[in-house]
């Protein structure tokens, strides 16, 4: 079966080097790519590198967001602005909302069965706005929506393997949980596998530094944007444990941020966070999420006082997110 995917945002900072890593993907025949300015020259770009992907690329006029996204397999949305130093990324919710509210109600009509992976901000409710316009029309399929946090479990490999030594921080497999921004992180390192010791003098700036991860990158940046080339690496790495799932292959597990009520498995950990949405291991299959798996029943004391600060916090965030798809601002 031929999969076709799609980047929506392709010209952007993350959009640019995620359509590379997509484009050199042998699980992928056809790329298209869509963003509101420059597609035609990253297309063709792109279309020089000698791998099977077909590479097209689309603009709105002539009713490209429609051609773009028709028939899709799999869609990566980072279209919307990035953060400034001294904001936060609820800030974006007042342009990301509107953009992302936007792109999912074509990809509804024309691309219903698509793999949807939303990693524009804020994902705490740039996810919810997804689903709430899903649900109208009718397409909703908790499956097959996910918002993208493989960042923070980037992360949270990275700078354990800094503390303990470990060589390859791809060994290390850590639960990063809740939802993706400052407090609503919640990295689990006392379930890594496998196990890691982490000193008791450096966990809290550990488990501050996976948190505001982005911060860091944004402070450096300094005016020019956040995280583009580790969120490009995090949305492919994300992007193909999807493809691996649908192409059958087995124990592909991995945290998203998803409709834990509508998914086996998840109905607990909704009654227990009072969260729809929250960010759980999900083990990929053929037909999107075929489960997702339970972390709330081995956390630590530390850990489930991390746990209670996320759940306020995402609450708010995920209210926000429904609210506005069922009342956007009149323009
Ligand atoms: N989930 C995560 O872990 C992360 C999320 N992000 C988020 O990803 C988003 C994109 O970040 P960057 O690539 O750095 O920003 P950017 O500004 O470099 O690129 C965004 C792209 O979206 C395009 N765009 C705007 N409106 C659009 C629309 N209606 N349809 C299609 N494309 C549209 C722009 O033309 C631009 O090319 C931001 O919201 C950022 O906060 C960033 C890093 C990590
Ligand atoms: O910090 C930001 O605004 C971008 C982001 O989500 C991240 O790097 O985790």
């Amino acid at each position: 079966m031929g999969i076709k995917a799609v980047v929506a945002g392709a010209s952007g900072g993350i959009g640019q080097p995620l359509s590379l890593l997509m484009k050199t993907s042998p699980l992928i025949s056809e790329l298209a790519l869509y963003d509101v300015v420059n597609t035609p020259g990253v297309a063709a770009d792109l279309s020089h590198i000698s791998s099977p992907a077909k590479i097209t690329g689309y603009l709105p006029k002539d009713d490209g967001a429609k051609l773009a996204f028709k028939d899709a397999d799999i869609i990566v949305i980072p279209a919307g602005i990035p953060r400034k130093p001294g904001m936060t990324r609820d800030d974006l919710f007042n342009i990301n909302a509107g953009i992302v509210k936007g792109l999912i109600e074509v990809i509804a009509d024309v691309a219903p069965k698509a793999y949807i992976l939303i990693i524009s901000n804020p994902v705490n409710s740039t996810v919810p706005i997804a689903a709430e316009v899903l649900k109208a029309k009718n397409v909703f399929d908790p499956k097959r929506l996910f918002g993208v946090t493989t960042l923070d479990v980037v992360r949270a490999e990275t700078f354990v393997a800094e503390i303990t030594g470990e060589k390859n921080p791809q060994k290390l497999t850590i639960p990063v949980i809740g939802g993706h921004s400052g407090e609503t992180i919640v990295p689990l390192f006392s379930q890594a596998k496998p196990s890691v010791s982490i000193p008791d003098n450096k966990l809290a700036a550990l488990v501050k530094r996976v948190q505001f991860g982005g911060d860091e990158v944004v402070a450096a940046k300094d005016g020019a944007g956040s995280a583009t080339l580790s969120m490009a690496y995090a949305g492919f790495r994300f992007a193909e444990a999807v493809l691996k799932g649908l192409s059958g292959e087995k124990g592909i597990v991995t945290p998203s941020f998803v409709y834990v009520p509508g998914l086996p498995g998840g109905e607990e950990i909704a009654k227990e966070t009072g969260c729809d949405f929250f960010s759980v291991p999900v083990e990929l299959g053929t037909t999107g999420v075929e489960k997702v798996q339970n972390p709330l029943t081995n956390l630590n004391d530390n850990e489930k006082t991390l746990l209670k600060a996320c759940v306020e916090g995402l609450k708010g965030n995920i209210s926000k997110g429904v609210t506005f798809a069922h009342n956007p601002p009149q323009k």
